[in-house]
């Protein structure tokens, strides 16, 4: 793989520049690659205006954040209910640990790089009502499954991330809903009301945050046990195909990766493997939410004793939404704080002024790994939008991991239904890689609203749901999901776009080095 290490071998820019015309590189490409790697002054300190912006963020507690505006967040009217469920909480044992949150940074810090590469994804929003081991089997079984698509045909590492084990609380454009002429409020996330159009069911319920914390516990309790207790194994590859799948294009498409997997596996035995490694047999895997209900997350925040950071447990990495990433805003004071990876929402609302700014307050030490910025712009967007970011953070010098979420850009309601064109994803995702080849700076990961169901709630793609079929499998809570072979198929896309990356790297690290003198 090429990165900084192996470009020193091309010498001066004259001699990527020698090497790039022997490689017969794109001009532009040539362009971004010397952008990349001549010399550029070390990290330049911030605006000081901005700075000076952020400065009221500077003490931090678990609950400063209660002094800054909190959007999004329910009205409780049971004060005392929500007293005693955030006690409950507060007492109950953490989800996740802070070194696997340590680990999970690590993992980030090389997909900046491009020596990693992120696969995000999961439910929009997790229900109590649809609350299932098959449906988590199956969840985690797709994700593998691209997984194992884009390290063999991309050849990185894959970072694999759920939207799982606490994605319940959902942001929402507008505070009520009419339908028939009735207006309720709207539903925000099981964590927070029920989904049936029903007054009772609108008025939030704080008790719904110990459900959500125990169903979160249950569900990660399940996943720890299919990643280490030999479901991932790697000799299983053949199994994980789901059932509905046998019989289409990408389901065969996959089993014909998981074949030449499994050759090379028995290769590798035959040379001596020791098909009994941890590597053989585990994988890592972690879950993610948007930190969008404080006082859950604040209850879930604990001090880690090794280091004497403060760590949200409710999730390894934890993101902030595009509505609720205002600088001075309670979202913002609270990530800051936190220990984990985290993330923030971008659209094409962000100038590169304010991303500097924020990427400044929730990363101020430039911690490579520590903060992804997940892009989601829409199709049209990205190519206009993306560079001005990407100029802006490189110039001041921060190290953020770049993911693309091309969902929630991309939404359209057709036939009464909102949903999302599965071409239009694809088209975001293939924008957000051309982009970063232009530029010359490193596409991280992607960030999908996926299930491993056979669901038919975005068009398109090689399944062809069409939009007589929206009304047969509908079943998300919130946001229409790719189906397992959607999101196999942008697998495919991704592993694609990677093994392109992968061999514009080496063909440049193997052009013959210029002279020195
Ligand atoms: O998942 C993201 C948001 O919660 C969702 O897109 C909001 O949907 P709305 O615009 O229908 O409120
Ligand atoms: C609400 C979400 O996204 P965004 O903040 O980008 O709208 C989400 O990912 O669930």
């Amino acid at each position: 793989m090429m990165d900084i290490s192996t470009l020193r071998h091309c010498g001066t820019p004259v001699a990527v520049k020698t090497a790039c015309r022997r490689t017969r590189f794109p001009r532009h490409q040539t362009r971004a690659i010397l952008r990349q790697h001549s010399p550029r002054p070390v990290a330049q300190p911030i605006n000081p205006p901005l700075l000076r912006e952020s400065e009221h963020l500077t003490a931090w507690t678990p609950e400063s954040w209660q002094q800054f505006q909190a959007h999004q967040q329910p009205n409780y009217t049971e004060l005392q209910k929500v007293t005693d469920a955030l006690e409950t909480i507060s007492r109950l044992p953490a989800l996740v640990f802070a070194g696997e949150c340590r680990n999970l940074q690590s993992r980030l810090a090389k997909c900046a790089t491009g020596e990693a590469f992120l696969v995000q994804g999961g439910d929009c929003a997790e229900s109590f009502s649809q609350f299932s081991a098959n449906r988590i089997r199956d969840s985690f079984r797709v994700q593998l499954q691209m997984a194992l698509v884009a390290m063999f045909g991309g050849g990185v590492p894959v970072v694999k991330v759920g939207r799982m084990a606490g994605q319940f609380a959902k942001p929402r454009s507008s505070d009520t809903e009419t339908f028939d002429g009735v207006e309720l409020p709207s539903y925000r996330g099981d964590i927070i009301n029920g989904q049936e159009f029903t007054a009772e069911a609108r008025i939030p319920d704080p008790a719904r945050m110990v459900q959500a914390y125990n169903q979160s516990a249950a569900t990660l309790n399940l996943l720890r046990g299919f990643a280490s207790g030999g479901y991932a194994s790697l000799q299983r590859v053949m199994k994980w195909n789901l059932g509905f799948m046998d019989s289409s294009d990408k389901g065969d498409a996959y089993l014909e990766v998981a074949k030449r997997v499994d050759e090379a596996i028995a290769f590798m035995v035959a040379c001596g493997l020791d098909e009994n490694t941890p590597i053989m047999n585990e994988t890592e895997f972690y879950v993610s939410h948007e930190a969008l209900l404080l006082p859950y997350e604040q209850a879930l925040t604990r001090e880690d004793s090794t280091t004497g950071l403060w760590y949200d447990c409710s999730g390894h990495m934890l993101w902030c939404g595009e509505r609720t990433r205002q600088l001075d805003g309670a979202h913002v004071e609270f990530m800051r704080g936190i220990g984990n990876p985290i993330g923030v929402k971008v659209s094409d609302k962000m100038d590169g002024g304010q991303l500097v700014s924020l990427v400044a307050a929730l990363n101020p030490d430039n911690v490579p790994g520590r903060l992804t910025v997940i892009v989601r712009m829409g199709a049209d967007k990205v190519r206009a939008n993306l560079p001005r970011l990407i100029k802006a953070v490189r110039d001041s010098g921060q190290v953020v991991t770049w993911v693309c979420d091309p969902m929630h850009g991309n939404t359209e309601c057709v036939a009464g239904f909102k949903t999302r064109r599965f071409e239009r994803i694809r088209a975001e995702v293939e924008a957000f890689f051309d982009v970063h080849e232009e530029l010359g700076s490193v596409p991280g990961g992607i960030h999908l609203e996926m299930t491993g169901d056979d669901v038919t709630e975005c068009l398109g793609g090689g399944a062809s749901v069409d939009e007589g079929d929206l009304d047969s499998r509908y079943h998300t809570h919130c946001d229409p999901r790719l189906n397992a072979e959607q999101a196999l198929e942008m697998a495919f896309y991704v592993a694609s776009r990677l093994a392109k990356r992968k061999d514009m790297m080496c063909r440049l690290s193997a052009a013959p080095a210029a002279p020195i003198f």
